[in-house]
């Protein structure tokens, strides 16, 4: 069976995924395409899905009889009204994070899911499918010990003028919220936010860096530097520390050289190019899992889980180094 899919907000990874859809992937033909900008849907017709039909509105690519499942890979405050309506619909629905900006918005979600009986969501944290973090994990479940400590770190060379102090979380720190729990198995019970000097290249709006430190359930404590104008690259880094050893994610690939009197490698500046292994395989996966009408990998469950730690992390922002009490409601059956 070919999955007949519809991409809604065809901008920077809705045009790499519609790519990698009918270029890179099996199984799945891009056949719909809707943007609010609908020139962009245009030129992702034109150069990667020239069968796709451009509808108006995502609503109606939503409701169309030749749409099995959707993208939704508009700006992340757009994502719930698709997301409900793709359950509604009973079609399966690949959301880029965060499923919503809000611990509400996700609820709405899970409710709607759980009231369908099926899964047919997955959210787009594709580090659970990165090479590197699946390495890790292996290690980190089989090898160093009970974990103790985590030490993590999402620097971005820099982010556009309209970035603010909260999106540090929920559009980047969202990554490590989730990965994080998946890593140790385990759900977080506090956030604290540090604020050290403000880099000069922050702004009215904008404080960088920042440290969240978070308390899982086991009593894990976990510090994650977050730079998003660190100027120099594009770099992950995370260590676990167990009761036996430690444990680091690997960096991407680089050749060493030795040039101009010094030893170097190159470090990566764009986000796109960093996961870019593990955007393949999570596609692939929703591929295979809609053509039998349902989704797997991360779920509704860790998209709303990851919602309440953000909404906790971004008040710990305001709360001069307290601690912030994460609550999480009971998980519903669906998801276990
Ligand atoms: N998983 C990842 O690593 C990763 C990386 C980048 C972006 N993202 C997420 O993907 C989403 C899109 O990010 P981007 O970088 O592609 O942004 P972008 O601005 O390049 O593209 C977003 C597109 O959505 C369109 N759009 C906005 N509102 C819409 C609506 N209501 N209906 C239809 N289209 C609409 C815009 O016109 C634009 O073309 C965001 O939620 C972002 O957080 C995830
Ligand atoms: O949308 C992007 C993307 O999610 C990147 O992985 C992250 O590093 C950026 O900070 C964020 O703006």
């Amino acid at each position: 069976m070919t999955v007949r899919i519809g991409v809604i907000g065809t901008g920077a990874i809705g045009r790499d995924h519609a790519r990698r859809i009918n270029h890179v992937l099996g199984g799945a033909k891009i056949v719909a395409l809707s943007d609010v900008n609908r020139a962009s849907a245009e030129a992702v017709k034109a150069d990667v899905a020239p069968d796709a039909a451009i509808f108006e509105t995502g609503e109606a690519l939503i409701a169309s009889p030749d749409v099995d499942a959707v993208l939704v890979t508009s700006w992340g405050a757009t994502h719930e009204q698709y997301v409900l309506a793709a359950i509604a619909a009973g079609k399966p629905c690949f959301c880029e994070k965060p499923l919503a900006t809000t611990a509400d918005g996700g609820k709405r979600i899970v409710d709607a899911e759980v009231a369908h009986g099926k899964r047919l969501v997955q959210v787009g944290f594709m580090r659970r499918y990165d090479a590197g973090y699946v390495a890790l994990k292996k290690v980190v479940d089989s090898q160093i010990g009970a974990p103790i400590m985590v030490h993590a770190a999402h620097r971005n060379p820099a982010v556009p003028e309209q970035y603010v102090t909260p999106m540090a979380i929920h559009d980047t720190m969202i990554h490590e919220i989730d990965v994080l729990r998946w890593l140790l198995d385990d759900d977080y019970v506090s956030a604290r936010v540090l604020f050290p000097r403000a880099s000069a290249r922050s702004h009215a709006k904008l404080r960088d860096p920042q440290i969240v430190i978070l308390e899982t359930a086991k009593g894990t404590i976990i510090d994650v530097e977050i730079f998003v104008n660190c100027h120099y690259g594009y770099d992950i880094q995370c260590q676990v520390v167990g009761e036996d050893g430690i444990a680091n994610l690997p960096d991407p690939m680089a050749i060493p050289m030795r040039l101009g009197a010094r030893q170097q490698s190159e470090i990566l500046t764009d986000w796109k190019d960093r996961f870019i292994a593990s955007y393949d395989v999570e596609l692939q996966d929703f591929i295979h899992a809609a053509a039998r009408g349902t989704a797997s990998g991360p779920s509704s469950w860790d998209g709303y889980v990851a919602a309440i730690t953000s909404d906790a992390c971004v008040s710990a922002q305001d709360a001069e180094g307290a601690a912030v009490a994460i609550n999480l409601p009971a998980r519903p059956a669906l998801y276990n």
